[in-house]
C-alpha cells in the first residue's frame, strides 16, 4: 500500500482515504468485437500535418528511456505530502465510496480510442487532478477544490486521435467556481499570478495522447522507449522544404512556435543530472516568424561552395553548433525513404511519439501521458536537447510501488511543479521585468515595472511635458524612417543580423493626416530604425504580438520608446492587420488623439513580404490585470475616449476588459480589427458596455 506522509497533521480517516486513492487502478480495459464480425482497426488517421512542418529546432532528436520517471512522479507525491497539514476530507475528494459507485456503472468494454479515453476521463482524470491540485497549489484550502481539471480537446487540435490536456480551471459562474476564486486569493502569490496568467490563455500544463487496445497494443507501446534516434517526417524535406501554397496556413502556424526553455528544477532526474550523459543534438535557434531563416528549413538549397545567404547567418547561434552545410549534407544521405513522402500511415510507436511531441511543442508542455488502455508510457520533452525521455511501457490495471492512482497524482503535481518553473524562467528573460512572465513560446510579455522609458499613450496619465515631449521627438523621428531593423532577443533568440522590413502602404490621406508626424509618408527614404523584441505577449486572431525597444538610428536626443509589434503572416492576418492600420490613420486624421495608441507604422518583409508589421506604443496592461480598483477619473476618461471614437463614426465592436489598457499615459483602447461605422443604437449599446465593464472594475468608487 502506498503510505502518506506521517509527518502531516491530517486525521487517520483522511489519510486512509488518500492512502486508498494513491492504491487505486483502473480496470482492465477489453476490446468491444465488433457487430460485423470485421477485425478492429489496428490504423489511425495521419499525424497532425502540422508537426510535418516543423523547423529542425522543433523537431524530436531522439528517444531515451527513463527508467527513474515512474519512481521520481511518485516521489513528488511524497515532498508535497510532507510539506503541509491537509484539508478537511470535505468538497470533491474522490472518496472509495464515491469512485465504488463510478466503478458499478463503467463498463470496461471498449470499441475505439475514444472509449479507451472517456473511461480514463471517468476515473483517473477525474480522481487525480484534484488530489494533485490540492497538495501542490492550495493545501490550505477549506476542503477539495481542483483548481486544475483534465479535459479531452480533440475539436481543438484537429488531430485525427483522441488527445487531452491538463489546464487550470477557468471561472466559472457556479458554486464550485465561486469557492475556486476564493481558494485562489489565498494562494502563494507568485503561483497565483502563473495560475491567473495560464488560465486566462488556456495553456495546457501538460498534454494526453490516446490510442485504441487494438491500435496501441504491447508491441506498439514497448517499441516506444526503444526508439532511439528519431526520424521526424517532413513534408517535403529538410532541405527542400514543402512550398505548397495550399499548405502556407500551415507553415505560418508552425513558424511562430519557440521551442521555449526546460525548467531549471526539474521534478524528475534526468541523465545528465545524474551523472550520465545525454548526447544533445546541435540544433540552430531561428527566428520565429521568418521560415527562410532557418538553415535547417532554408527553401533555397546552399550554394554548392556553401556560401552562406545573409538572412541565414542571421538567427544563427555562435558556438558548437552544426553548420547549415554540414547538416544539410547529413540529411540528403538519411532522407531517401522519408515517410512524409508516404500517404499513409501506419499504427507504429513512430507515429504514436511524432504525434504527441507535436502536440507538446504546440502547447508548449514538457510532460506527455501516451495511453491506449491497458499500456501507458509517461514522456518528459526536454526541449534543449530534442530528447523524448520515456518511462518504461506501464500496465495501469495492475501497476504496483507505485499503483497508478499515486502515480497520476504525481503526474499532474510534476506537470505544475514543471510549469512553475519554465514561468518563473521564463518571466526573467523579459525584459520588461516586473512581474510578467514573458519570453517563451506562450509566455505573456505584459510585465510591469519595467525601467523607465518613454511609454505609451499622449497624455492622461504621469508623464512629465518632458517625457511627453521626448516621446513625440521620438514617434517623430520614428515616423520619418523609411527601413526597419528588427531583431529577436528573448527566451532562447538572439539574432546577431536583423531581419529588415521597409514601411507600405501608402494611403489616399487628407491633408490633417499629412501633417501628421505618424503619416507613413512624413518620411526620408533611407533612414532607419531599429526594434528589439523582448518577450511575446499572445497570440491573437491578427498574428502574435510581441512587446520590443524603438529606437530611430541617426536621430540625436531621440529615446527609446516601449513599442508593441503585431506581426501577421497569412493572407487573412496580414488584411486585418491592415484593416486595423487604416482605422488609427482614419481616427487620428479625425482628431481621435488621446486614448489610442500612437501608431508609428505598418511594414513588409523587405525579402519577400511573408510578414507584415504594425507597430505601435506600448500602452500598459489590460485593466483586467490590475491589482487595485479602477479610479473614477479613470473610468471617465474611458468613457470619454469611447465617445471620441463614436464621434468619429467607428464601433470598435470588439470592446471587453483585454482591449481597454492602462499605463503610465493612462487609459487607451486597442485592437480595432474588427471595427466598423456604426448607427447611433450600436454605440448606445457599446457605450453602456463599456460602463458596465468599467463598474465592475471599479467598485464601489464610480
Ligand atoms: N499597444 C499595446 N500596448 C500593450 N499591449 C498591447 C498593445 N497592443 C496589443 N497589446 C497586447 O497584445 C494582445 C493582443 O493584441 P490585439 O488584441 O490587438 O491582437 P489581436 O490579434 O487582434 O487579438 P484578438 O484576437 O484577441 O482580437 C492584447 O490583448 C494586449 O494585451
Amino acid at each position: 500500500m502506498a503510505s502518506t506522509s506521517a509527518t502531516n497533521a491530517s486525521s487517520p480517516i483522511d489519510l486512509k482515504e488518500l492512502d486508498d486513492l494513491f492504491s487505486w487502478n483502473p480496470p482492465r480495459l477489453v476490446l468491444r468485437p465488433r457487430v460485423d464480425n470485421r477485425k478492429p482497426a489496428t490504423t489511425t488517421g495521419p499525424p497532425a500535418f502540422f508537426g510535418r512542418h516543423f523547423s529542425r529546432k522543433l523537431a524530436l532528436q531522439q528517444v531515451v528511456r527513463l527508467p527513474s520517471l515512474v519512481e521520481d512522479l511518485a516521489k513528488s507525491v511524497d515532498l508535497a505530502l510532507e510539506k503541509h497539514a491537509l484539508p478537511e476530507l470535505s468538497g470533491l475528494f474522490p472518496t472509495a465510496a464515491k469512485r465504488m459507485e463510478v466503478a458499478q456503472k463503467l463498463e470496461p468494454y471498449v470499441r475505439d480510442e475514444k472509449g479507451v479515453c472517456q473511461i480514463y476521463s471517468r476515473t483517473t482524470g477525474d480522481y487525480c487532478p484534484i488530489v494533485a491540485s490540492t497538495l501542490a497549489l492550495n493545501p490550505k484550502a477549506p476542503g477539495w477544490i481542483p483548481l486544475i481539471r483534465w479535459t479531452e480537446a480533440v475539436s481543438r487540435t484537429r488531430h485525427a486521435i483522441m488527445d487531452a490536456e491538463l489546464t487550470f480551471y477557468a471561472p466559472a459562474d457556479t458554486e464550485f467556481g465561486q469557492r475556486r476564486e476564493e481558494v485562489i486569493k489565498t494562494m502563494e502569490s507568485g503561483r497565483r499570478r502563473i495560475l491567473e496568467a495560464m488560465r486566462k490563455t488556456q495553456s495546457p500544463l501538460m498534454t494526453f495522447e490516446f490510442k485504441s487496445l487494438s491500435a496501441g497494443p504491447a508491441e506498439v507501446m514497448t517499441a516506444v522507449p526503444e526508439l532511439g534516434k528519431f526520424k521526424w517526417p517532413y513534408c517535403g524535406s529538410p532541405d527542400h522544404p514543402c512550398s505548397d501554397p495550399k499548405h502556407k496556413n500551415m507553415r505560418d502556424e508552425v513558424v511562430v512556435i519557440s521551442p521555449g526553455l526546460d525548467a531549471l528544477h526539474l521534478p524528475w532526474n534526468l541523465p545528465s543530472s545524474s551523472g550520465g550523459t545525454i548526447q544533445i543534438p546541435p540544433t540552430t535557434q531561428a527566428s520565429p516568424f521568418f521560415l527562410q531563416e532557418d538553415p535547417g528549413i532554408s527553401s533555397v538549397p546552399e550554394p554548392a561552395g556553401g556560401g552562406k545567404r545573409k538572412r541565414t547567418q542571421a538567427f544563427k547561434t555562435s558556438e558548437g553548433r552544426t553548420t547549415a552545410k554540414d547538416k544539410g549534407k547529413k540529411r540528403q544521405k538519411t532522407d531517401v525513404d522519408n515517410p512524409a513522402h508516404q500517404n499513409h500511415h501506419d499504427v507504429s510507436a513512430q507515429s504514436l511519439v511524432q504525434q504527441a511531441w507535436a502536440q507538446a511543442t504546440k502547447a508548449d508542455t514538457s510532460l506527455m501521458v501516451l495511453h491506449s488502455g491497458n499500456h501507458e508510457v509517461i514522456g518528459v520533452r526536454h526541449r534543449e536537447s530534442q530528447t523524448l525521455f520515456v518511462s518504461d511501457v506501464i500496465e495501469p490495471h495492475i501497476c504496483v510501488n507505485p499503483s497508478y492512482g499515486k502515480l497520476h497524482v504525481g503526474v499532474c503535481i510534476a506537470s505544475i511543479e514543471d510549469v512553475c518553473d519554465r514561468k518563473v524562467r521564463q518571466g526573467a528573460f523579459a525584459d520588461s521585468g516586473g512581474e510578467g512572465s514573458g519570453g517563451g513560446g506562450k509566455g505573456n510579455g505584459r510585465g510591469r515595472g519595467a525601467k523607465k522609458r518613454t511609454t505609451g499613450g499622449l497624455g492622461g496619465g504621469d508623464n512629465s511635458v518632458e517625457d511627453e515631449l521626448a516621446i513625440m521627438k521620438t514617434i517623430y523621428g520614428a515616423s520619418k524612417c523609411h527601413m526597419l531593423h528588427m531583431f529577436l532577443r528573448y527566451d532562447v533568440y538572439d539574432s546577431p543580423v536583423p531581419a529588415s522590413f521597409i514601411r507600405s502602404l501608402r494611403l489616399p490621406m487628407s491633408q490633417n493626416c499629412l501633417s501628421s508626424p505618424f503619416s507613413p509618408l512624413n518620411r526620408a527614404q533611407n533612414e532607419c530604425m531599429t526594434v528589439i523584441l523582448t518577450s511575446e505577449i499572445g497570440h491573437g486572431a491578427t498574428g502574435v504580438a510581441l512587446r520590443g525597444t524603438l529606437k530611430p538610428e541617426n536621430m540625436k536626443g531621440a529615446g527609446v520608446l516601449d513599442v508593441v509589434v503585431k506581426l501577421a503572416f497569412d493572407d487573412g492576418q496580414r488584411d486585418s492587420l491592415k484593416k486595423e492600420y487604416k482605422l488609427y490613420l482614419l481616427l487620428r486624421a479625425k482628431g481621435v488623439q488621446r486614448g489610442i495608441t500612437p501608431i508609428i507604422g505598418f511594414f513588409d518583409d523587405d525579402a519577400d513580404g511573408s510578414a507584415c508589421a504594425l507597430i505601435m506604443l506600448y500602452a500598459g496592461v489590460p485593466i483586467s490585470d490590475l491589482e487595485r480598483n479602477l479610479t473614477a477619473a479613470e473610468c471617465n476618461g474611458a468613457m470619454s475616449v469611447q465617445d471620441s471614437i463614436h464621434c468619429a463614426g467607428v464601433l470598435h465592436d470588439d470592446i471587453r476588459p483585454d482591449n481597454v489598457l492602462i499605463g503610465d499615459s493612462g487609459l487607451t483602447i486597442i485592437d480595432f480589427g474588427h471595427s466598423r461605422q456604426c448607427s447611433k443604437k450600436a454605440k448606445d449599446q457599446e457605450r453602456v458596455y463599456l460602463q458596465s465593464i468599467l463598474q465592475g472594475l471599479a467598485g464601489e468608487s464610480w
